[in-house]
This record gives C-alpha cells, sequence and structure tokens, in this order.
C-alpha cells in the first residue's frame, strides 16, 4: 500500500465486490449497460445528474463489472495536480558500511528523495479502474493531465524530475466519472475539453420502481408501507414547488428511521408526520427559510393523508 505523504490519505486500492443490498432494475441495467458498452469501446463514461440519482452507485457497479482493481479519487478544490499524480515526497537513508578498511567503520549517509505515486499514476500505470467522484470539483488546473491520458494514453507527469517523463497508460486503464450539473460553475476550458474525452450519460431521479425497491432494500419494511414513504417524497418532489427536490435518501432515511422505532406509516400516522417533516424540510430547504419550510410542511401534510387513508 502506497501513503501519499503530502495529504496523508492512503492510495487504496479496492476489489469491488457487487453491494450487497444493490437493486438492478430495468432502469439500472440499462444505464449499467450503456455504460459498459462505452468502456468496452474503450472510451471514458461519466454519470452527470443531480444530488441523489445514484451515479456513484451505478459508477461503482459498472466498475465491479469491469472486474479490475479499482482506485477511487474524490474531487477537491483544493487538490493541486501531484495530488493527483504524486511528488517528490521525503528522503530514504541509506546507510554504507566501508568494509575495506578494518580499522575505520565508515558510514556514509546516502539521500535520495523518494517518489510517492498518487492514486491516477496508480491506475494508470497498472490497468486499475479509475472512479474519479465529482471531478469537477476539482479546479481545471488540476485536472489538465487527464487530458494526455485520454487523449493520447500517454501520461505526462510533468509534476516531478522523476525518469519516466511519459508514461504509456497501461492497455486495462479505464475511467468513470461522475459530476453533479448544479456544481458546474461558469465556464471552465479544461473541464469542457475533458468532458469531450468521454461519454456522459444523464441521470436523474430514479423512476418509481428502482426508488421503491431501494428503499426497501435498505429499511426491510414491507412493500406497502414503503409505497406510502415512496408516494409521499414523489409527490413533493412533483409539486414543483420546493427549493430542492428531496431524492432517494430521503425516502431511505424516513424508512430506516420507521423501522429502527419499529412503526410504519400505518401503525403509527403521527409519527410517520413528524419524521417526513423533519427529514424532508431538512433534505428540500437548505438555508432554513422559515416560508419555505412552512410551504414544505403543508405539501407534506396533504399527501401523507391522501396516502395514508
Ligand atoms: N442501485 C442501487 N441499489 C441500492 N441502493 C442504491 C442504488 N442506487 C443508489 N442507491 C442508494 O441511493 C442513495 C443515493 O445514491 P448515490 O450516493 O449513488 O447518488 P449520487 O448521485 O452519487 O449522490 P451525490 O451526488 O449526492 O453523491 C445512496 O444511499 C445509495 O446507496
Amino acid at each position: 500500500m502506497n501513503k501519499n505523504n503530502s495529504n496523508n490519505e492512503t492510495n487504496t486500492v479496492l476489489e469491488l465486490k457487487p453491494m450487497q443490498d444493490f437493486v438492478e432494475t430495468e432502469y439500472i441495467k440499462n444505464i449499467t449497460n450503456r455504460g459498459l458498452t462505452y468502456i468496452k469501446a474503450g472510451f471514458p463514461v461519466h454519470f452527470r445528474g443531480p444530488s441523489g440519482t445514484g451515479k456513484t452507485t451505478v459508477a461503482m457497479h459498472l466498475a465491479s463489472k469491469i472486474g479490475r482493481p479499482v482506485i477511487i479519487i474524490h474531487g477537491d478544490s483544493e487538490y493541486k495536480t501531484s495530488d493527483l499524480v504524486g511528488n517528490e515526497s521525503g528522503y530514504k537513508f541509506k546507510k554504507l558500511d566501508d568494509k575495506f578498511i578494518h580499522t575505520v567503520h565508515k558510514q556514509e549517509e546516502e539521500m535520495t528523495k523518494q517518489w510517492v505515486n498518487n492514486r491516477l499514476t496508480i491506475a494508470v500505470k497498472n490497468g486499475f479502474t479509475l472512479i474519479y467522484d465529482e471531478f469537477t470539483r476539482s479546479r481545471a488546473e488540476a485536472n489538465n493531465i487527464l487530458l494526455p491520458i485520454l487523449q493520447e494514453g500517454m501520461m505526462t507527469t510533468s509534476a516531478s524530475k522523476q525518469e519516466d517523463y511519459y508514461m504509456k497508460v497501461h492497455p486495462e486503464f479505464r475511467a468513470i466519472f461522475t459530476s453533479n450539473p448544479e456544481e458546474y460553475a461558469g465556464v471552465n476550458r479544461t473541464q469542457d475539453a475533458l468532458r469531450d474525452r468521454m461519454v456522459t450519460l444523464d441521470l436523474d431521479h430514479f423512476d418509481y420502481d428502482t426508488e421503491l425497491r431501494i428503499t426497501q432494500a435498505k429499511s426491510k419494511l414491507t412493500l406497502k408501507e414503503t409505497e406510502i414513504i415512496v408516494k409521499v417524497v414523489r409527490g413533493l418532489r412533483e409539486s414543483g414547488k420546493v427549493e430542492f427536490d428531496p431524492t432517494v435518501r430521503g425516502a431511505i432515511m424516513i424508512a430506516k428511521t420507521l423501522a429502527t422505532l419499529n412503526t410504519t406509516p400505518l401503525k403509527s400516522k403521527e409519527t410517520f408526520r413528524t419524521i417526513c417533516q423533519d427529514i424532508l424540510t431538512s433534505e428540500t430547504s437548505r438555508v432554513g427559510s422559515k416560508t419555505n419550510q412552512e410551504k414544505v410542511r403543508g405539501i407534506v401534510d396533504l399527501l401523507i393523508d391522501k396516502y395514508t387513508k
């Protein structure tokens, strides 16, 4: 295992196994198969969509289908190219014992700077699958290094003075990207240039069947009880009156909280109401505006009455 001394993160190589409660509906199969087709054709795939639309999960699922070891990078505005590629870090000490002059045991310490590979280099060199989650969060200057990798199959380790200045990308190297368009701020030429070199698949909130099955898989409530939760969450989303759409995460949180309390929407409508109000106002109004929260409460109340009759 390699350590990145500059920020103390671990360059973990993962062997992805299928997720235990992974839900594979027609929608998920379709998006995964499309992704796999482009990967097989040699193109990087980019899953783009708002928060909670399953980008990271689909990326991991696709990576597990590719079947190679996986390296994950999470986009970060603080990243420099060296955080992706690696840098010279610390010193390697080598002690020399001069055995020829027996009377004088001369000891020398030879110091050589050590190159520490970071995750991108490890993936490119060994032909691993790279998942670059939320890549647009990193600055364009840091991501610049990806252009020749995706375009020419060549990595230029210009951030260093290491010997192999140009490194050929391993033929089994594959890259999967995710991004959230809500976070994509303004004109950023490198990010656009990168996007031209990948196939972007847009994800939206899950269809009813997928959202229902994911919520049920995570909570183990019955299908009938889970349906009520999912209908309330979708009803709020489809009302078009909220600041931020509630996601499958809201439905999962409500269902898991009810399961922990050993109750259900039909067993205790009032507990269900309180939990929905708390979780859904929290998910949909991020600045905590009272007017928005009141609006959400009103819509949620009506939806609960409608679906728990
Ligand atoms: N196919 C699936 N099977 C089971 N659970 C899933 C599936 N897809 C998504 N989920 C669950 O739905 C939630 C949201 O998914 P995920 O984190 O992949 O979305 P995302 O679009 O990457 O979100 P964000 O942009 O906020 O990171 C997670 O709790 C995840 O475990």
